[in-house]
């Protein structure tokens, strides 16, 4: 398999991690970054090369994984060498339509992955222009399926998969650190803070998982009348905390519905 990928920043390393770990692709990269393309060549073992069309001869699939606002450049640059060949874009908020404006009727395919595909542990959304056939659609999702759970959806969900598991890891760390900074109030060390509070994290979703406990068992399970945990619990009620929360998402549904 031959994937070319261009913008070698965050979302491009985490796939070449996770593209490394279980299949053997021949990678190309191109950054207008050089600094960025050399050092992940170096890093992924991809072939450098000097422009974006070059991408898109040297690959079978090109995976565009720059900036909302810098794809329709690169569309712009790739669109008479495109042809038969699958286009794959990760960004934010830009439909398959807007791209089928710069480059016509070509095979597409849109994913929402998250940076957690790097441990195999993304949850992506993913849906494909008419133009991509039945095989190919599976070889991509095939693909994807190495770096984690794949949704295959309706592109009309695609940007609440981005505000949930796109944005979905900065979310969470929001919510380690806060735990974090309470241990470290608390007088425990940053480092053993952040250390202890990633195994209550750890600790709870496999506890969940194994023995499939809703959120409310757990909740019944840690609180005692009268004890402890009712006082966290009450005072996060108090705050909103919960809608706090769930407005963040809508927010950054709200954003990705019109990022440009
Ligand atoms: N960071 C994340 O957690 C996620 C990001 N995304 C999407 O992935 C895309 C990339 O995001 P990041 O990796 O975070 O950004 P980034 O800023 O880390 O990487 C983008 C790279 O594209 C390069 N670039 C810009 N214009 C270029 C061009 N014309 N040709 C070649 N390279 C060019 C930049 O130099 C940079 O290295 C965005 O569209 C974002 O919406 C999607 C899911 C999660
Ligand atoms: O913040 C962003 O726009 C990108 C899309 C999802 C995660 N990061």
């Amino acid at each position: 398999m031959k994937i070319g990928i261009i913008g070698c920043g965050n979302m491009a390393s985490s796939i070449a991690h996770s593209i490394k770990q279980s299949l053997e692709p021949q990678l190309f990269c191109y950054d207008i970054d050089l600094d960025k393309a050399h050092m992940f060549s170096r890093v992924y073992g991809a072939t450098k090369v000097d422009s974006e069309m070059e991408i898109v001869n040297n690959s079978n699939i090109i995976i565009i994984a720059v900036k909302p606002k810098d794809i329709f450049d690169v569309l712009e640059k790739i669109k008479d060498g495109i042809s038969e060949k699958i286009i794959v874009s990760i960004a934010a908020g830009i439909s398959i339509s807007k791209i089928k404006e710069v480059v016509g009727g070509k095979k597409i395919v849109r994913v929402m992955p998250n940076i957690n595909i790097s441990v195999q542990k993304g949850v992506m959304g993913i849906c494909f222009s008419e133009e991509v056939t039945a095989d190919e659609k599976e070889k991509i999702l095939n693909l994807f399926k190495s770096m984690g759970e794949v949704i295959a959806t309706d592109e009309k969900h695609m940007d609440a998969i981005t505000a949930l598991f796109g944005s979905g890891p900065a979310f969470v760390a929001h919510f380690i650190e806060s735990c974090a900074d309470a241990a470290v109030k608390l007088g425990f060390s940053r480092q053993e803070s952040l250390n202890l509070i990633l195994t209550l994290f750890e600790g709870t979703v496999v506890n969940m998982k194994n023995n499939m406990l809703t959120t409310q068992q757990v909740k019944d399970m840690v609180t005692s009348p009268g004890g402890t945990t009712i006082e966290g619990l009450v005072e996060f009620e108090r705050r909103a905390v919960k809608g706090a929360i769930i407005d963040g998402i809508l927010k950054a549904y709200e954003r990705a519905k019109n990022i440009l």
